[in-house]
């Protein structure tokens, strides 16, 4: 219930346009149950030719309420409409602001499919809230007990069979609905789930597929999913509408009841006979809206739970804004101090007992076989991810008190795998420096080898027109833009060949002589002129020390690099 309360928060938000939904909604249902009552009270008066004066005052009645509810009915569906877009832009500004600060956490727990399902699909389904949910039974509530009222001056009775009428097509007929459509609920929500899962991956994985020609057994997948999420959203769906077809037949029985009980009450003189064919119109035209009652529990399970996936993202929960921020100008220095880590839900633990210091304008390398903790070291340094036990320092601070962002700010990053974004050269340049002009962003492609690119050059989605060579490239130049005194990067330059390789590690040492620089890296070619080489191995530090103390020791460090020459003849 909490997550739907901070459904409920939103929509308050938008006070005025409620109160105007609720004012307007009721002025139509008013004069809707007025101009049909009016017209039949009308016709049966008609009859008796009575003086013309009454007959004018009913007419100009009839067109009254004629007008009245023409604009009721388009002032309630503006002001509703304009309340939901709204709400359902709040709705997602606190998803993501939700979301953002357990990023990437996040990513390490929901795959992108799921998450995805939830921005586009909870969002929508909670559109349904205020239209549906929310203000239709006030309105509904008020106009039909303002009608039984009204009544109640003429018949006691009829008012009665209003009151159960309304009891059974507000309340029995849509809690039984909802009911029996809780299953089918469940299952077209499972289904939309896993179907954006699947879709997702089938996408990010379309080449890979169709290299080991599994794309057809991939796509039977998705189409089995696709045709088995129809199959129960049609299933439910017709519960729906045979829910609203059993409320539709009980109002209309309603109406019959209502002609038989009059025409009863003016036998019996109880009724004047004038006021029949009134009664016979407001019962049809006060049951019509009843109708959608039926969906109203529906849709409110529906909305609950499109609330609860939204909003109880845990990570999201605790996310809060840290203290300190960093300002300095200056290089980063680091430290680790019996640092251990292990991913959410992968119990082994990845790093151990890792203890490192990185002075400001230090050189390191991190080498080690794959897989033996490198990138998570990186992520650790860029608060990515939180130790399990030890202390991470940076610039004197205790990491877990540092502001993100703010160290984000100073650092030149470089993951693994970066993203590019569909646009050109010059936008995803931009991400790092907004206010850059082409001749700067010229000259930091020509720094990193990419003087054949031109800001104006197309890059397709996910830099699919690129070479990785040129990918790890751009990476490259668009932190050169961004002149922080800090440098983390993860393999930079392992596409690249040979060649361009050392032209580019010549530039980077001149870019960053007095800057702190942590370079991981396969690759232990041309790292003789680092201060320290941190050698990991599972996830432990097995060596520390300069290229030459370690090429001395003999130990593991050495015994790679004779295996590497030994590879490179
Ligand atoms: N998101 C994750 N969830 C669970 N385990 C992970 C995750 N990411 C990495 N690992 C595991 O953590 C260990 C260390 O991974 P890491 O990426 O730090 O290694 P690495 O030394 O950088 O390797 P490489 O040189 O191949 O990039 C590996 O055993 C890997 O399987």
């Amino acid at each position: 219930m909490n997550e739907l309360k901070i459904v409920l928060g939103l929509v308050a938000r938008e006070k005025r346009d409620i109160w105007l939904s609720i004012v307007f909604g009721v002025i139509a249902g008013l004069t809707t149950v007025g101009l049909f009552g009016a017209s039949g009270y009308l016709i049966s008066k008609a009859a008796l030719t009575p003086p013309l004066y009454t007959l004018i005052i009913v007419i100009a009645m009839v067109k009254l309420f004629g007008f009245m509810r023409a604009l009721g009915r388009y002032a309630e569906r503006l002001f509703s409409h304009r309340a939901t877009f709204t709400i359902l832009s709040h709705i997602r500004l606190r998803f993501f602001e939700l979301l953002e600060p357990g990023v990437p956490k996040i990513f390490q727990k929901y795959r992108s499919g799921d998450l995805l399902s939830r921005v586009i699909g909870d969002v929508e389904s909670l559109q349904n809230f205020f239209l549906r949910v929310y203000y239709p039974p006030i309105v509904l509530g008020i106009v039909f007990l303002s009608t039984i009222v009204f009544t109640t001056f003429f018949s006691w009775v009829l008012a009665l069979l209003f009151f159960v009428g309304l009891v059974m097509v507000g309340g029995v007929i849509p809690f039984l609905t909802a009911l029996r459509q809780r299953r089918s609920q469940q299952s077209v929500r499972e289904g939309r789930g896993l179907l954006s899962v699947k879709l997702t991956e089938w996408m990010y994985g379309f080449r890979d597929l169709k290299i080991y020609q599994k794309q057809e057994e991939k796509e039977k997948d998705v189409k089995n999913s696709m045709e088995a999420y129809e199959e129960t959203h049609e299933h439910q769906q017709l519960q729906m509408v045979q829910g609203q077809s059993l409320n539709l037949l009980v109002s209309l029985t309603a109406t019959w009841v209502v002609v038989g009980v009059s025409v009863w009450l003016i036998e019996a003189g109880e009724l004047d006979g004038i006021f029949l064919a009134m009664f016979i119109m407001i019962s049809l035209m006060v049951f019509e809206d009843a109708g959608p009652m039926a969906s109203v529990p529906v849709y409110f399970e529906d909305n609950r739970h499109a609330a609860k996936r939204l909003f109880s993202l845990p990570v999201a929960q605790t996310a809060e804004k840290r203290p300190v921020q960093l300002d300095t100008e200056e290089p980063l220095a680091f430290s680790l101090d019996g640092v251990f880590y292990s991913f959410p839900e992968s119990p082994a633990p990845v790093l151990q007992n890792i203890t490192l210091n990185f002075p400001p304008g230090s050189k390191t390398a991190i080498v080690g076989p794959s897989g033996s903790g490198k990138s998570t070291i990186q992520q650790l340094l860029l608060s990515m991810a939180e130790v399990d036990a030890g202390d991470i320092t940076v610039h004197g601070e205790n990491m877990a008190e540092v502001d993100e962002e703010s160290l984000w700010k100073r650092v030149n990053i470089i993951l693994q795998e970066n993203h590019f974004f569909h646009g050109t050269i010059g936008d995803n340049l931009a991400i790092a420096k907004e206010d850059a002009d082409d001749q700067e962003m010229g000259e930091v492609l020509a720094r990193v080898q990419l003087a054949h690119l031109s800001p104006e050059d197309a890059v397709e989605e996910r830099g699919m027109n690129l070479s990785g060579g040129e990918k790890q490239r751009l990476a490259l130049a668009r932190i050169y833009l961004k002149k922080a005194r800090t440098w983390i990067l993860d393999e930079p330059f392992s596409s690249v060949d040979a060649l361009t390789e050392k032209e580019l590690m010549d530039n980077f040492r001149e870019e960053t002589r007095d800057d702190t620089v942590i370079l991981i890296s396969h690759n232990l070619q041309g790292l003789e002129k680092m201060d320290e080489i941190i050698v990991m191995n599972q996830g432990e530090v097995v060596e520390t020390g300069s290229y030459e103390e370690l090429i001395s020791r003999d130990g593991y460090f050495h015994r790679m690099k004779q295996l590497e020459n030994t590879l490179i003849g």
